[in-house]
This record gives structure tokens, sequence and C-alpha cells, in this order.
């Protein structure tokens, strides 16, 4: 497995893989790895002939306030499990080689990403919209693997695809989580013990407001309440939002019909966590 930092050099290793007709995978991460990645690493190298995972923490989908340089680095560890699992190629640039001097364009939604997330962090899914946009292009692959944990992102990477034009299929890779029931996220290292035991509020209250939906509740904010009450319970942590959303447009919805996001962040002390269910009301 070879690791790079350099466009070039990944953009000749793709085209002598397509010149041999071998279909390219693209993960998107920023690093250090855990068995979430890894399912989405796993996907696919099962539907690929090659695997490119892309490892950088992206400056521009953070404000000033955010843990940009605490978030956690292991780019030893993160190859180890690449190359167990089975990926041929980890992009790793320095930020100078993704944004150099005189770096002037950035990708821009407009719908999407004022809700949920996007209310706590206005400029973060541009960030992300513009990397994406950028690896893309750089790894042009088949296919690109992006988790259900992270709903709005994946809508939104979904939304732009296809407002783009990148001939990029995007798959969706369901929620892994620690056998407590917290999803598996590379914040959790941020977690003192006794917060990751309040942190359990968050799969908690997810599994309460799932439960209501599958008994048949059909009022949003029935279900927001109970959850709220839930995660109130827990004094080491502090709501951000509980939301219900339709999935594919991130807009507010008042009733359980269709494709429905459940959607709540919340900090446990000083870290934002966040979870999901998304539930087909139709084939319930
Ligand atoms: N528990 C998980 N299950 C499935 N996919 C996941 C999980 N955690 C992360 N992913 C996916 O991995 C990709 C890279 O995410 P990222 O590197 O930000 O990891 P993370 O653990 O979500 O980190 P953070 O703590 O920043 O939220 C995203 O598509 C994300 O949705
Ligand atoms: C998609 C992504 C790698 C872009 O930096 C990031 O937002 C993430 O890890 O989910
Ligand atoms: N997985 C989300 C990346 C971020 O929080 O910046």
């Amino acid at each position: 497995m070879k690791r790079t930092g350099s466009v070039a050099e990944v953009r000749q290793q793709v085209k002598e893989w397509k010149k041999q007709g071998l279909t390219v995978g693209l993960v998107p991460t920023m690093g250090y790895l855990h068995e979430g990645h890894k399912s989405l690493i796993d996907r696919a190298v099962k539907e690929n002939d090659r695997v490119v995972v892309s490892i950088f923490v992206n400056p521009i989908q953070f404000a000033p306030n955010e843990d940009l340089e605490s978030y956690p680095r292991d780019i030893e560890k993160d190859t180890e499990l690449c190359t167990n699992a089975g990926a041929s190629l980890i992009f790793n640039p320095t930020p100078e080689e993704m944004y150099p001097n005189g770096f002037s364009t950035n990708v821009v939604m407009n719908n999407l990403t004022k809700e949920l997330c996007g209310k706590t962090r206005p400029t973060h899914f541009g960030g992300v919209c513009t990397v994406v946009s950028k690896l893309f292009n750089i790894v042009a692959p088949d296919r690109a693997y992006f988790g259900e944990k992270d709903a709005q992102q994946l809508a939104i990477i979904k939304r732009m695809v296809a407002d783009l034009n990148f001939d990029i299929e995007i798959k969706g890779c369901p929620i892994v989580r620690e056998a407590d029931g917290l999803a598996k996220s590379s914040r959790n290292t941020y977690l003192s013990a006794e917060e990751r035991q309040a942190a359990l509020v968050l799969s908690k209250s997810i599994a309460l407001g799932k439960k209501m939906v599958e008994d048949g509740e059909r009022n949003a904010q029935t279900v927001i309440d109970a959850m709220k009450k839930c995660i109130s319970a827990e004094p080491l942590a502090k709501i951000d939002y509980v939301s219900v959303v339709d999935a594919l447009s991130i807009t507010p919805i008042d009733e359980y019909k269709g494709y429905v996001l459940t959607a709540i962040a919340v900090y446990i002390g000083k870290t934002r966590l966040i979870d999901n269910f998304i539930v087909d009301i139709d084939t319930l």
C-alpha cells in the first residue's frame, strides 16, 4: 500500500489503474481511523478493484473557535488499518498542497446547509463541499463512501454530486457503534471516563425516539420532547439540537411521513457529539 501527499502522484496512479480497466473507490476521512471508517473501507474494497483513503484534517471546515489544532492524528496507526483492510493508496496531503497561495474558489450550497449542524457551524458545510469536490476531481473515483453518522453531510454530498454533475456513485454506510451503543467517532477520545459514561445519553435518546416512531408515534414534536427530556436527565449533557427533518431536503417537518431523519447534537462537557436515526415511514 502506498502513501502520498502529492496530488500529481495520486493522479498518475489512478490514471494507470484506469488504463488497466480497474475501478476505483474513494473513502474521504479526517484520520484517527476506527471501526466506523473501517466499515466504509471494507465496503469500498468489496465493490472496487482499488481503494483510495484520503486522510486530511480540512482546515476550512473548522470555525476559528473549533478543534482544528487538537483534532486527534495518528498517521502510522491509520496506515496499518488501511493496509490490513486492503486499501491501495492513502492520500494525506498538507494544507498547502490542498490550498496553495492564491487559492480563491469555494463551493457554496444554498439549501440543506441551514438546519441541524449548519446552525451551530454556519461555515462548516461550505468547507466540506469544497474539499470533497477537490478530492473528487483529484481521485476521480467511480464510487465514494460516506457514513450515515454524518447524515446531513451525506445528503449534502448527494445533492452536490447531482447539482454539479460529478460522475460518481455515492454510497451511504450504516452507523457503527460501540458495544454499549455510543456511535464511534474520533472525537470520543476527548471524553473523560465520566463523560464517556454520560455520552451514552445520545444513543439512549436515539433508541427511545426510534422506538416511539416504530410503535406508531407520528408527531415530530412529541418525539423531540421525549428525546430532549431523556438527554436533559444527564447533568453533563447540553443539547445543541434535537430535530426532525425530511432526510433528503433537510427541511424541518411536523409529522413523520416519507423518508425522515431525526438528528441530535449534544455537548458532553466541551465535546460536541452527533447521532441520528433515519426511518422510511412507508416501509415501516
Ligand atoms: N461510527 C461511524 N459509523 C459509520 N461511519 C462513520 C462513523 N464515524 C465516522 N464515519 C464516517 O467516516 C467518514 C469520515 O469521518 P471522520 O473522519 O470525520 O470521522 P468521525 O469519527 O466522524 O470524526 P468526528 O469525531 O470528527 O465526527 C465520514 O463519512 C463519517 O460519516
Ligand atoms: C468528508 C470529510 C472527510 C471532508 O473533510 C469530513 O467532513 C468527514 O470526515 O466527515
Ligand atoms: N465528520 C464530521 C467532520 C467534522 O466534524 O468536521
